[in-house]
């Protein structure tokens, strides 16, 4: 046996586990009061602090800086819980409601992000009170009809043009779009739901919700060694990202400065997001054998190696063919379709959250991904590609494009300003 000290993280297992043991004596506790009684009882574990006086984790201390070059909630590791929410301004509400609202908006985000109420104000709801930033990320957006409303059409980005129309779109005008989108992401689900309370709450009379979207991912920590995360349908989902270390990850994923083509001045250092609402039609997915799953994508479903062998990170080989004389890959599958070689180099930075907002009223499951990708100039990321998609998907008839959204994301607020401000003041 060592007699060196035992390390911190040691410590902490020690307690884990004794508070795991804790809350698992309570539970069977429950469970035979419930059975003497003659009544169902349910003994909930009160939290006990640990005895180190550490967390167990360091989830809910993680805090996301709210300035930099570029909003939050882009690069930033997928958290959790997500609440994506369009507003439209209220009738009556102009450029100079809308500054005033960014930048009330921008305040309670500075403050959120860092484990504080939204307002000096007092009468915070508390339902984050005991929970630090958990990773908050709060990020604003404009929609194309933003411009017209506020007298700024003069400044709308030819990129905020509408999305052309796909064969394979279903989708519901009340669910899309929007004057001004919010997304937010935290580690914690009370934390997401506060920021999207006080988001809400700080609209006043200016704004008004236009629709609303609740997703989820899994848990930070819950793996020892997190493979890329899995949607719904099982697949592991974001390898082909570009990576923040690559090149051209910037010029891909955020608008430069100089006011050139890709976008305003204003723009710089922001971002165009693409929101898509994708129902899985998860009772046809289910039925299908795994192995026809993986021609689907191109893709090992257990951990995303592509189907012409190595591991997650391995290229496809989309020549290799097999002893039947076709490709490895099939011509369909949705990786090879998808991938920026097949479309003149056309990529995007994926960063969905999965959703579930339980039965259809067709008795399936209303589940899916609330698709959202970033890019510099949605005409060299999404169009091209969902163009192509659109044209033979193998993954086409398990989904169904129901809403979809496009918003010129700023870059991030500098010390003292709020977001958009140099669009709103400039
Ligand atoms: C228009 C863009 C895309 C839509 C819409 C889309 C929907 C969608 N995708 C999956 C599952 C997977 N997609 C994968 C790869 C992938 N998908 C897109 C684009 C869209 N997907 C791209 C650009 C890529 C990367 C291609 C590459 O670089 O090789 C994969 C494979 C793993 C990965 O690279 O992430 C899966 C799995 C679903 C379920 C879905 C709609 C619900
Ligand atoms: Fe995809």
């Amino acid at each position: 046996m060592s007699d060196k000290p035992v390390p911190d993280h040691h410590a902490s297992d020690i307690s884990r586990r004794r508070l795991l043991g804790t809350a698992g004596a309570a539970g069977a506790a429950g469970l035979v009061l419930g059975a003497t009684g003659g009544a169902t009882v349910y003994a909930a574990a009160g939290p006990e602090a640990a005895p180190d006086g550490k967390a167990l984790t360091t989830v809910g201390s993680t805090a996301v800086p709210f300035h930099g070059a570029h909003q939050a909630g882009i690069t930033t590791p997928l958290q959790a819980r997500g609440h994506l929410v369009a507003f439209d301004l209220a009738p009556g509400a102009g450029r100079k409601e809308a500054a005033a609202l960014l930048r009330r908006w921008s305040e309670a985000a500075r403050r959120m992000t860092a484990g504080r109420p939204p307002t000096d104000a007092g009468g915070d709801t508390g339902v984050a009170l005991d929970a630090g930033p958990s990773s908050l990320t709060v990020t604003f957006g404009f929609g194309r009809t933003f411009f017209g409303r506020t007298g700024l059409d003069a400044r709308r980005p030819a990129a905020l043009d509408p999305l052309p129309d796909f064969s394979s779109d279903h989708l519901d005008p009340r669910r899309s779009d929007g004057d001004l989108w919010v997304q937010i992401g935290a580690d914690d689900a009370l934390v997401a739901f506060h920021a999207l309370r006080a988001i809400q709450r700080e609209a006043g009379e200016a704004a008004r919700v236009r629709w609303q979207m609740n997703g989820f991912n899994r848990s930070p920590g819950a793996t020892a060694q997190p493979m890329t995360t899995r949607n719904l349908m099982g697949q592991i989902d974001g390898t082909g990202n570009p990576k923040p270390s690559e090149s051209d990850f910037d010029r891909r994923v955020f608008v430069p400065a100089g006011g050139g083509a890709e976008g305003p001045e204003w723009m710089a250092g922001g971002s165009y997001a693409v929101v898509r609402r994708i129902r899985m039609l998860l009772d046809d997915w289910e039925k299908l054998a795994r192995g026809d799953q993986e021609k689907v994508i191109g893709r090992r479903k257990s951990d995303g190696a592509p189907l012409t062998g190595g591991t997650e990170t391995t290229e496809l080989d989309l020549e290799r063919t097999g002893p039947d004389g076709k490709p490895v890959i099939p011509a369909n599958a949705h990786a090879r379709i998808s991938a920026p070689e097949q479309n003149g180099g056309a990529a995007m930075l994926r960063r969905p959250f999965s959703y579930h907002d339980g039965i259809g009223a067709d008795g399936t499951p209303d589940a899916g991904l609330l698709f959202v990708c970033w890019q510099a100039d949605p005409l060299r990321g999404f169009v091209p590609v969902q163009r192509k998609l659109d044209r033979g998907d193998a993954l086409s008839p398990f989904i169904r494009h129901e809403a979809s959204g496009l918003f010129a994301v700023p870059g991030g607020a500098r010390d003292g300003e709020y977001v958009g401000q140099r669009l709103l003041e400039g």
